[in-house]
């Protein structure tokens, strides 16, 4: 059958789309093949508006009331917008699976929460396609963090008898999940391991007017500064022991600006020293794992940042290669699991992986707008 994954990530670059045609019986193990990929980037207004409904000091209920359905209708859009370019009606597709705009993460507080918006019946409304949505509720009500939840589809996709595989995603954050050759669904490790790209990004829009450090030339033409990178690896949440996640609300905007103002370093050193914090941070969370039949597998924008990636490698001593590098795409990763979990939904089969979550059981992720 035929289906359609979307993401839109933490990094506020657009939204990510695959169509996909995926096994529609229940198997041993699921098969899907990527048919076509596309992002539709974010306008700048959309992002601006975002980011202000994701900062506590400027967010207002009126603009995310009205930012659930403008972003409904955008991703509408932008499936419809796939579907044609394939000459394919509502009736073609199976089913939509949409991540959702995270507009705040909050796992550990007293009512632990996240919020991921974009209104499924506008996208329904549009594409005539039933839409799967909101993956991470039902985890946070048995307890978990509510992410990550591809850990899940990264074992259906990628678990080897024969090797090791840490995978990594470097988007707007960076996450691992660890696949034992000799483990099984309910031994996953996982987590976010800091910023990915987030920080990067920052330095970049002040510093540089531009939205990324394309294939990291200006990082490579930096010098880290020690002091700084001394002081991010202090961050307590290095230290903190899994279940972990985090988001934009500890590595964004208020992070950078407090740093802007504490530290005075020249542009290409505020890229480099970011740079090697998000390589460090990410190597030094599997820096005890063994690194005989270990295979160490990138995905994420954050693959396509060459000096990032170089970084990686001398940091880890490992083989580090990319979704590129096995026959798939790093920037379509996250939303083909989209599409796969969603699958699972449809089937009414749990999808969570409680070991990664912190929940304190396997649950059903999803909801479903159906059509007539
Ligand atoms: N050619 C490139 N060179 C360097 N960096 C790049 C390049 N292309 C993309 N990126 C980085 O990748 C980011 C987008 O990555 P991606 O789409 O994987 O993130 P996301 O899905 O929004 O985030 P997350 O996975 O954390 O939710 C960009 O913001 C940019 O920093
Ligand atoms: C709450 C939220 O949106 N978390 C995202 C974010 O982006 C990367 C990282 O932080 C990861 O925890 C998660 O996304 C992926 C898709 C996940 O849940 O597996």
């Amino acid at each position: 059958m035929l289906a359609i994954g979307m993401m839109s990530g933490t990094s506020l670059d657009g939204i990510d789309v695959a169509l996909v045609e995926i096994s529609d019986k229940k198997e041993a193990s699921i098969r899907v093949s990527l048919l076509d990929f596309v992002t539709y980037p974010y306008q700048e207004k959309t992002v601006a508006r975002i980011r202000d409904a994701m900062s506590l000091k400027h967010s207002n209920v009126l603009l995310i009331c009205q930012l659930n359905v403008e972003l409904g209708k955008l991703y509408g859009k932008a499936a419809k917008q796939m579907m044609e370019k394939h000459d394919l009606s509502g009736a073609d597709i199976a089913y939509i699976a949409n991540h959702g705009q995270t507009i705040y993460h909050d796992p550990t507080s007293e009512f632990p929460s996240t919020f991921q918006i974009g209104e499924s019946a506008e996208i329904t409304e549009i594409t005539g396609v039933k839409t799967l949505s909101n993956f991470r509720e039902a985890d946070i009500a048995a307890g978990g963090q509510g992410a990550p939840i591809v850990p899940f589809t990264e074992y259906q996709l990628y678990h080897s008898s024969e090797k090791d595989r840490i995978l990594v995603n470097i988007g707007g954050i960076a996450n691992l999940t660890i696949l034992a050759r000799d483990g099984n669904l309910s031994s996953i490790i996982a987590f976010d391991t800091g910023p990915g790209n987030m920080m990067i990004d920052a330095a970049m829009q002040k510093f540089y007017q531009k939205k990324y450090d394309d294939a990291g030339k200006i990082a490579a033409s930096g010098k880290v500064n020690q002091p700084l990178l001394n002081e991010l690896m202090d961050h307590p949440y290095l230290s903190q022991q899994y279940p972990k996640t985090t988001g934009r609300e500890m590595f964004g905007e208020e992070m950078t600006e407090a740093l802007f103002q504490a530290y005075h370093l020249l542009p290409e050193d505020w890229v480099a020293t970011f740079t090697a914090f998000t390589a460090k941070s990410l190597c030094q969370a599997f820096a005890t794992f063994s690194k005989q039949h270990l295979e160490v597998i990138v995905a994420g924008g954050g693959a396509y940042n060459k000096t990032l990636m170089d970084w990686i490698r001398l940091e880890s001593q490992c083989d580090v290669l990319t979704q590129e590098a096995l026959g798939y795409s790093s920037e379509a990763k996250e939303a083909i699991a989209m599409a796969v979990l969603g699958k699972y939904t449809l089937e009414h089969t749990a999808n969570n992986v409680p070991s990664a979550t912190g929940a304190r059981h396997a649950v059903i992720l999803g909801k479903i707008t159906d059509v007539r």
